[in-house]
């Protein structure tokens, strides 16, 4: 379900956040969320690559990744106001058990909560998809982290094409900011099985990986394995992957961490609602 065609622009706050924007669809239901998009696919990324899932992208960012391949859920968020009970009837209407909560970022939404509950009350695996800088206690069966490395950060040299420039700026500086929170990294190792899903482009991401692993495992009261980190390469588009991805399988072997391919993005690009 594309509503694309709706668009809020919120320089200043988080995207679909608290507030309900000039532009949006529909009423604001009071269990709702902002939905950029829900649609059926198979999970293109990380330790259950290839499991048909349904997704639900929530729209909203707390972060501003110049590589975002979500554009119109951080950068210039659009989405449709959907109700718990729309939400519920739009994933029964695919024939899967397994459901991505991603976004934008989709735990900046309470909202999230009640939806994973009701998915879990269903019995479906729940998968969330999460930059890592924020927890909350709902039934998540997988926590698929990706802290953002400061190779994600908007500087003037890497901001998306079509953002504004003033824009960008200003996130600059509160992205470098927030990308990181140790406290709510480790909330979500010691309360979900994970795993941890590094956007990396090159060689020069790997020191900040490793001094963040080994941060992490000081103040985590879980232990986190090799086989938890997953390097996966940047790249919306697969010209992009062509340039990325051996290089970041080398450096996962190097390294004895995983590597994940983006499935999706081999077999349909960058189409959306894939
Ligand atoms: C759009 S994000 C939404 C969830 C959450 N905000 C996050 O960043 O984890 C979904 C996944 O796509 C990854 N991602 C986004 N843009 C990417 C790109 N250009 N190349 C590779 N992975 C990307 C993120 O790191 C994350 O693992
Ligand atoms: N097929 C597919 N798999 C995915 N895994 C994580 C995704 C995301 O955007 O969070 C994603 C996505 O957008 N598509
Ligand atoms: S944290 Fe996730 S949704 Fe937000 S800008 Fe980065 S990749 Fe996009
Ligand atoms: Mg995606």
């Amino acid at each position: 379900m594309p509503v694309s065609d709706s668009v809020d622009r919120d320089g200043e706050g988080e995207g679909a956040g608290a507030r309900d924007g000039a532009g949006t669809h529909g009423e604001r239901p009071d269990d709702g969320l902002p939905i950029n998009e829900l649609f059926y696919s198979l999970q293109g990324e990380g330790t259950l690559a290839g499991v048909p899932s349904v997704f639900v992208r929530t729209s909203g960012c707390n972060l501003r990744c110049w590589f975002c391949d979500s554009y119109h859920t951080s950068w210039e968020p659009t989405h449709a106001w959907l109700g718990l009970e729309e939400i519920l009837a739009e994933i029964e209407s695919h024939d899967a058990d397994h459901v991505v909560l991603t976004g934008g970022e989709p735990l900046i939404h309470e909202e999230s909560v009640a939806l994973l509950e009701a998915l879990d009350d269903r019995g479906y695996h729940t998968t969330v998809e999460t930059n890592g800088t924020i927890n909350r206690d709902a039934p998540i069966d997988l926590a698929s982290i990706s802290p953002k490395l400061e190779s994600s950060t908007p500087t003037p040299e890497r901001a998306p094409d079509d953002a504004d420039e003033a824009d960008a700026e200003r996130w600059a500086e509160r992205h470098e900011r927030d990308r990181i929170d140790l406290e709510a990294l480790a909330a979500l190792v010691e309360d979900y099985e994970f795993q941890l899903k590094f956007v990396v482009t090159d060689g020069d991401d790997l020191p900040e990986i490793l001094d963040l692993l080994a941060e992490l495992r000081g103040v985590a009261d879980a232990p986190i394995r090799d086989d938890d980190v997953l390097l996966m390469p940047e790249g919306a588009t697969r010209e992009r992957l062509a340039e990325t991805r051996t290089r970041v399988a080398e450096l996962a072997m190097e390294h004895g961490f995983r590597y994940t391919p983006r499935l999706h993005v081999d077999l349909w690009n960058d189409a959306p609602e894939t």
